[in-house]
Protein backbone atom coordinates (compact mmCIF):
# COMPACT_ATOMS: atom_id res chain seq x y z
CA UNK A 1 0.00 0.00 0.00
CA UNK A 2 1.42 4.11 -1.25
CA UNK A 3 2.40 6.10 2.35
CA UNK A 4 -0.10 8.11 3.36
CA UNK A 5 -0.28 11.38 1.97
CA UNK A 6 2.20 14.16 3.73
CA UNK A 7 -0.69 17.21 4.89
CA UNK A 8 -0.05 19.56 7.57
CA UNK A 9 -1.40 21.91 9.46
CA UNK A 10 -0.90 23.54 12.96
CA UNK A 11 -4.47 22.72 13.28
CA UNK A 12 -4.34 19.65 15.94
CA UNK A 13 -7.67 17.39 17.22
CA UNK A 14 -7.46 17.09 21.07
CA UNK A 15 -9.30 14.24 22.20
CA UNK A 16 -11.82 14.49 24.88
CA UNK A 17 -10.67 16.42 28.17
CA UNK A 18 -7.56 16.61 27.19
CA UNK A 19 -4.43 18.47 28.99
CA UNK A 20 -1.03 18.60 27.78
CA UNK A 21 1.00 17.14 30.56
CA UNK A 22 4.00 19.32 31.66
CA UNK A 23 4.54 18.91 35.07
CA UNK A 24 8.21 17.35 34.60
CA UNK A 25 8.84 19.53 31.89
CA UNK A 26 12.01 21.68 32.33
CA UNK A 27 11.50 25.43 30.97
CA UNK A 28 14.86 26.65 32.11
CA UNK A 29 17.85 25.79 30.31
CA UNK A 30 20.82 25.44 32.62
CA UNK A 31 23.42 26.17 30.10
CA UNK A 32 22.72 28.98 27.83
CA UNK A 33 25.38 27.18 24.97
CA UNK A 34 23.22 23.89 24.37
CA UNK A 35 20.57 23.60 22.23
CA UNK A 36 17.24 22.49 24.31
CA UNK A 37 15.42 19.12 23.33
CA UNK A 38 12.62 17.37 24.70
CA UNK A 39 12.57 13.33 23.50
CA UNK A 40 9.40 11.77 21.98
CA UNK A 41 9.36 8.00 21.90
CA UNK A 42 6.50 7.09 19.71
CA UNK A 43 5.17 3.39 19.59
CA UNK A 44 2.85 0.68 20.85
CA UNK A 45 4.27 0.30 24.67
CA UNK A 46 2.18 -2.94 25.06
CA UNK A 47 3.32 -3.03 27.65
CA UNK A 48 5.92 -0.33 28.27
CA UNK A 49 9.24 -2.51 29.57
CA UNK A 50 12.52 -1.00 31.14
CA UNK A 51 13.90 -1.64 27.79
CA UNK A 52 11.54 1.57 27.14
CA UNK A 53 12.66 3.58 30.21
CA UNK A 54 15.96 2.71 29.26
CA UNK A 55 16.44 4.39 25.65
CA UNK A 56 15.80 7.90 27.52
CA UNK A 57 18.70 7.51 29.58
CA UNK A 58 20.61 6.35 27.31
CA UNK A 59 19.81 9.48 24.91
CA UNK A 60 20.95 11.41 28.32
CA UNK A 61 24.20 9.86 28.46
CA UNK A 62 24.78 10.36 24.62
CA UNK A 63 23.80 13.42 24.61
CA UNK A 64 25.79 14.53 27.52
CA UNK A 65 29.12 13.16 26.16
CA UNK A 66 28.54 13.77 22.28
CA UNK A 67 26.07 16.37 21.73
CA UNK A 68 25.43 20.25 22.10
CA UNK A 69 21.72 19.46 23.67
CA UNK A 70 20.39 19.97 26.60
CA UNK A 71 17.61 17.48 27.67
CA UNK A 72 14.61 18.81 29.01
CA UNK A 73 11.94 16.42 29.10
CA UNK A 74 11.00 13.26 27.28
CA UNK A 75 7.87 11.72 26.49
CA UNK A 76 6.17 8.48 25.73
CA UNK A 77 3.66 8.80 22.98
CA UNK A 78 1.60 5.42 23.31
CA UNK A 79 0.25 4.87 19.78
CA UNK A 80 -3.88 5.08 18.92
CA UNK A 81 -5.73 1.81 19.38
CA UNK A 82 -6.51 2.88 15.33
CA UNK A 83 -3.01 1.17 14.73
CA UNK A 84 -4.24 -2.65 13.97
CA UNK A 85 -1.06 -4.20 15.33
CA UNK A 86 -1.37 -7.64 16.85
CA UNK A 87 -1.22 -7.66 20.60
CA UNK A 88 -2.17 -4.41 20.81
CA UNK A 89 -4.16 -3.70 24.38
CA UNK A 90 -6.46 -0.40 25.02
CA UNK A 91 -4.94 2.40 24.71
CA UNK A 92 -7.04 2.39 28.07
CA UNK A 93 -4.49 -0.09 29.77
CA UNK A 94 -1.43 1.49 28.04
CA UNK A 95 -1.76 4.57 28.70
CA UNK A 96 -2.13 3.65 32.16
CA UNK A 97 0.77 1.38 32.37
CA UNK A 98 2.95 4.01 30.48
CA UNK A 99 1.97 6.20 33.43
CA UNK A 100 2.66 3.94 36.11
CA UNK A 101 5.76 2.96 35.06
CA UNK A 102 7.02 6.84 33.84
CA UNK A 103 5.83 8.17 37.16
CA UNK A 104 7.31 5.24 39.63
CA UNK A 105 10.86 5.06 38.02
CA UNK A 106 11.79 7.99 36.52
CA UNK A 107 11.68 12.21 37.37
CA UNK A 108 12.12 13.60 34.03
CA UNK A 109 9.44 11.40 31.96
CA UNK A 110 5.95 11.58 30.64
CA UNK A 111 3.05 9.88 29.03
CA UNK A 112 1.23 12.60 26.63
CA UNK A 113 -2.26 10.66 25.73
CA UNK A 114 -2.67 12.61 22.84
CA UNK A 115 -1.96 10.28 20.32
CA UNK A 116 -3.86 7.49 21.66
CA UNK A 117 -7.22 8.66 22.49
CA UNK A 118 -8.23 9.72 19.03
CA UNK A 119 -7.65 7.96 15.56
CA UNK A 120 -4.37 7.21 14.18
CA UNK A 121 -1.78 9.79 13.52
CA UNK A 122 1.03 10.00 11.97
CA UNK A 123 4.79 10.62 13.56
CA UNK A 124 5.34 13.89 11.49
CA UNK A 125 1.86 14.72 13.28
CA UNK A 126 2.93 13.60 16.31
CA UNK A 127 6.14 15.76 16.65
CA UNK A 128 3.98 18.58 15.09
CA UNK A 129 1.80 18.37 18.18
CA UNK A 130 4.80 18.35 20.65
CA UNK A 131 6.15 21.36 18.71
CA UNK A 132 3.04 23.20 18.86
CA UNK A 133 2.32 22.49 22.80
CA UNK A 134 5.81 23.25 23.75
CA UNK A 135 6.69 26.03 22.20
CA UNK A 136 3.73 28.17 20.64
CA UNK A 137 1.09 26.81 24.06
CA UNK A 138 3.79 27.04 26.36
CA UNK A 139 6.57 29.39 24.96
CA UNK A 140 9.65 27.34 25.10
CA UNK A 141 12.46 27.26 27.38
CA UNK A 142 14.26 30.44 28.98
CA UNK A 143 17.96 30.62 29.55
CA UNK A 144 18.77 31.70 33.41
CA UNK A 145 18.85 35.64 31.89
CA UNK A 146 15.47 35.09 30.65
CA UNK A 147 16.44 35.03 27.17
CA UNK A 148 14.08 32.66 25.17
CA UNK A 149 14.77 29.77 23.29
CA UNK A 150 12.61 27.65 21.54
CA UNK A 151 12.83 23.90 22.09
CA UNK A 152 13.61 21.34 19.50
CA UNK A 153 12.09 17.94 19.38
CA UNK A 154 13.31 14.67 18.57
CA UNK A 155 12.11 11.40 17.90
CA UNK A 156 13.29 8.59 20.21
CA UNK A 157 13.48 5.17 18.63
CA UNK A 158 14.84 1.62 18.55
CA UNK A 159 16.63 0.39 14.99
CA UNK A 160 13.63 -1.82 14.45
CA UNK A 161 11.99 1.47 13.76
CA UNK A 162 14.24 3.28 12.07
CA UNK A 163 14.85 0.78 9.77
CA UNK A 164 10.81 0.76 8.25
CA UNK A 165 11.94 4.17 7.16
CA UNK A 166 14.25 2.54 4.40
CA UNK A 167 11.13 0.30 3.24
CA UNK A 168 9.52 1.36 0.50
CA UNK A 169 5.86 2.65 1.64
CA UNK A 170 5.58 2.37 5.00
CA UNK A 171 6.67 6.39 5.35
CA UNK A 172 6.38 9.11 2.85
CA UNK A 173 9.17 10.81 1.78
CA UNK A 174 7.44 14.03 2.55
CA UNK A 175 7.05 12.80 6.69
CA UNK A 176 10.73 11.53 6.41
CA UNK A 177 12.07 14.52 5.40
CA UNK A 178 9.93 16.55 8.29
CA UNK A 179 10.78 14.03 10.72
CA UNK A 180 14.65 14.15 10.31
CA UNK A 181 15.03 17.19 8.01
CA UNK A 182 12.96 19.27 10.44
CA UNK A 183 13.10 17.29 14.28
CA UNK A 184 15.75 14.91 14.14
CA UNK A 185 16.09 11.86 15.92
CA UNK A 186 18.16 9.59 18.21
CA UNK A 187 18.30 5.79 17.26
CA UNK A 188 18.95 2.97 19.84
CA UNK A 189 20.84 -0.10 18.68
CA UNK A 190 19.09 -3.24 18.84
CA UNK A 191 19.86 -6.49 18.84
CA UNK A 192 18.35 -7.84 15.37
CA UNK A 193 18.73 -5.17 13.47
CA UNK A 194 22.16 -3.59 12.19
CA UNK A 195 22.37 0.04 11.97
CA UNK A 196 23.56 0.05 7.88
CA UNK A 197 20.61 -1.61 7.36
CA UNK A 198 18.42 0.93 9.42
CA UNK A 199 20.03 3.53 8.07
CA UNK A 200 20.40 3.07 4.70
CA UNK A 201 18.84 5.62 2.41
CA UNK A 202 18.37 8.00 5.18
CA UNK A 203 21.93 9.78 4.25
CA UNK A 204 20.36 12.68 3.06
CA UNK A 205 19.12 13.46 6.92
CA UNK A 206 22.68 12.38 8.58
CA UNK A 207 23.39 15.37 10.11
CA UNK A 208 20.06 14.72 12.14
CA UNK A 209 20.61 11.28 13.20
CA UNK A 210 22.34 10.67 16.20
CA UNK A 211 22.96 6.46 16.33
CA UNK A 212 23.26 5.30 20.20
CA UNK A 213 24.87 2.15 20.97
CA UNK A 214 23.74 -0.41 23.45
CA UNK A 215 26.53 -1.06 25.72
CA UNK A 216 24.85 -3.64 27.81
CA UNK A 217 22.68 -5.60 24.86
CA UNK A 218 19.27 -5.92 26.26
CA UNK A 219 16.92 -7.38 24.08
CA UNK A 220 13.87 -7.26 26.01
CA UNK A 221 10.50 -6.77 24.08
CA UNK A 222 6.81 -5.98 24.36
CA UNK A 223 6.15 -9.88 22.09
CA UNK A 224 8.54 -11.49 24.29
CA UNK A 225 6.72 -10.14 27.95
CA UNK A 226 2.99 -10.84 26.22
CA UNK A 227 4.31 -14.53 25.18
CA UNK A 228 5.70 -14.78 28.56
CA UNK A 229 2.51 -13.87 30.95
CA UNK A 230 0.26 -15.80 28.77
CA UNK A 231 2.89 -19.27 29.35
CA UNK A 232 2.50 -18.30 32.72
CA UNK A 233 6.06 -17.54 33.06
CA UNK A 234 7.42 -14.50 35.20
CA UNK A 235 7.93 -10.80 33.70
CA UNK A 236 9.10 -9.43 36.99
CA UNK A 237 12.16 -7.54 36.66
CA UNK A 238 11.25 -6.93 33.08
CA UNK A 239 9.04 -4.27 33.69
CA UNK A 240 8.66 -1.80 36.54
CA UNK A 241 6.84 -3.78 39.32
CA UNK A 242 3.90 -1.72 39.32
CA UNK A 243 3.54 -2.49 35.89
CA UNK A 244 3.47 -6.32 36.80
CA UNK A 245 0.87 -5.62 39.40
CA UNK A 246 -1.17 -3.86 37.13
CA UNK A 247 -1.17 -6.60 34.72
CA UNK A 248 -1.51 -9.23 36.71
CA UNK A 249 -4.75 -7.41 38.52
CA UNK A 250 -6.19 -7.27 35.39
CA UNK A 251 -5.76 -10.49 34.22
CA UNK A 252 -3.87 -8.85 30.63
CA UNK A 253 -2.34 -10.22 28.03
CA UNK A 254 -3.66 -14.15 29.21
CA UNK A 255 -5.53 -14.43 25.78
CA UNK A 256 -3.70 -14.38 22.59
CA UNK A 257 -5.12 -11.31 22.08
CA UNK A 258 -6.04 -10.12 18.67
CA UNK A 259 -6.29 -6.66 17.81
CA UNK A 260 -9.62 -4.43 17.29
CA UNK A 261 -11.00 -4.40 13.66
CA UNK A 262 -9.97 -0.91 12.46
CA UNK A 263 -9.18 1.00 9.39
CA UNK A 264 -5.65 1.02 9.41
CA UNK A 265 -3.92 -1.95 8.95
CA UNK A 266 -0.29 -2.12 11.08
CA UNK A 267 1.43 -4.34 8.42
CA UNK A 268 0.90 -1.53 5.82
CA UNK A 269 2.11 1.29 8.07
CA UNK A 270 4.84 0.09 9.47
CA UNK A 271 6.11 -2.96 7.59
CA UNK A 272 6.55 -6.32 8.95
CA UNK A 273 9.98 -6.13 9.39
CA UNK A 274 9.76 -6.98 13.51
CA UNK A 275 13.05 -8.51 14.88
CA UNK A 276 11.06 -10.75 17.34
CA UNK A 277 10.11 -14.06 16.24
CA UNK A 278 8.64 -15.38 19.25
CA UNK A 279 8.30 -18.73 17.89
CA UNK A 280 12.28 -18.82 17.23
CA UNK A 281 13.15 -16.87 20.82
CA UNK A 282 11.44 -18.98 23.51
CA UNK A 283 11.42 -22.75 23.46
CA UNK A 284 8.09 -24.03 23.46
N1 LIG B 1 15.05 -3.73 23.40
C1 LIG B 1 14.97 -2.57 22.72
N2 LIG B 1 16.08 -1.96 22.26
C2 LIG B 1 16.00 -0.81 21.55
N3 LIG B 1 14.84 -0.17 21.26
C3 LIG B 1 13.70 -0.73 21.71
C4 LIG B 1 13.70 -1.94 22.46
N4 LIG B 1 12.41 -2.24 22.77
C5 LIG B 1 11.66 -1.29 22.21
N5 LIG B 1 12.41 -0.37 21.56
C6 LIG B 1 11.92 0.79 20.81
O1 LIG B 1 10.87 1.39 21.57
C7 LIG B 1 9.94 2.00 20.69
C8 LIG B 1 8.55 1.52 21.00
O2 LIG B 1 8.59 0.14 20.84
P1 LIG B 1 7.36 -0.82 20.82
O3 LIG B 1 6.26 -0.33 21.67
O4 LIG B 1 7.07 -1.23 19.44
O5 LIG B 1 8.05 -2.00 21.64
P2 LIG B 1 8.42 -3.42 21.14
O6 LIG B 1 9.05 -4.10 22.30
O7 LIG B 1 9.18 -3.38 19.86
O8 LIG B 1 6.94 -3.96 20.87
P3 LIG B 1 6.47 -5.27 20.13
O9 LIG B 1 7.33 -6.39 20.64
O10 LIG B 1 5.03 -5.36 20.55
O11 LIG B 1 6.66 -5.03 18.65
C9 LIG B 1 10.38 1.65 19.26
O12 LIG B 1 11.12 2.75 18.75
C10 LIG B 1 11.30 0.46 19.48
O13 LIG B 1 12.27 0.38 18.46
O1 LIG C 1 4.04 8.15 10.44
C1 LIG C 1 4.22 7.14 9.76
O2 LIG C 1 4.08 7.12 8.53
C2 LIG C 1 4.58 5.86 10.48
C3 LIG C 1 4.94 4.72 9.78
C4 LIG C 1 5.29 3.58 10.50
C5 LIG C 1 5.29 3.60 11.90
N1 LIG C 1 4.96 4.76 12.55
C6 LIG C 1 4.95 4.80 14.02
O3 LIG C 1 5.99 4.02 14.54
C7 LIG C 1 5.57 3.39 15.73
C8 LIG C 1 5.75 1.91 15.54
O4 LIG C 1 5.47 1.26 16.71
P1 LIG C 1 5.64 -0.31 16.80
O5 LIG C 1 5.05 -0.66 18.12
O6 LIG C 1 4.89 -0.88 15.63
O7 LIG C 1 7.12 -0.56 16.71
C9 LIG C 1 4.12 3.81 15.97
O8 LIG C 1 4.12 4.89 16.86
C10 LIG C 1 3.66 4.26 14.60
O9 LIG C 1 2.68 5.28 14.62
C11 LIG C 1 4.62 5.85 11.89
Amino acid sequence: MAAAPATRSREFTNPPNYDFPFHRLSQTLRDPNKTPVVLVACGSFSPVTYLHLRMFEMAKDYVRQNTDFEILGGYLSPVSDMYKKPGLLSAQHRVTMCTLAAEDTSTWLMVDPWEAFQDYQRTAVVLDHFDHQINDVLGGARTADGEHRKIRIMLLAGSDLISTMSEPGVWSYSDLDHILGRYGTFIVERAGTGMDQATESLARWRNNIHIISQLIQNDVSSTKVRLFIRRGLSVRYLLPANVVEYIEQNGLYLEDAASPSTPVDKESVAGSSKKDNPASTLCS
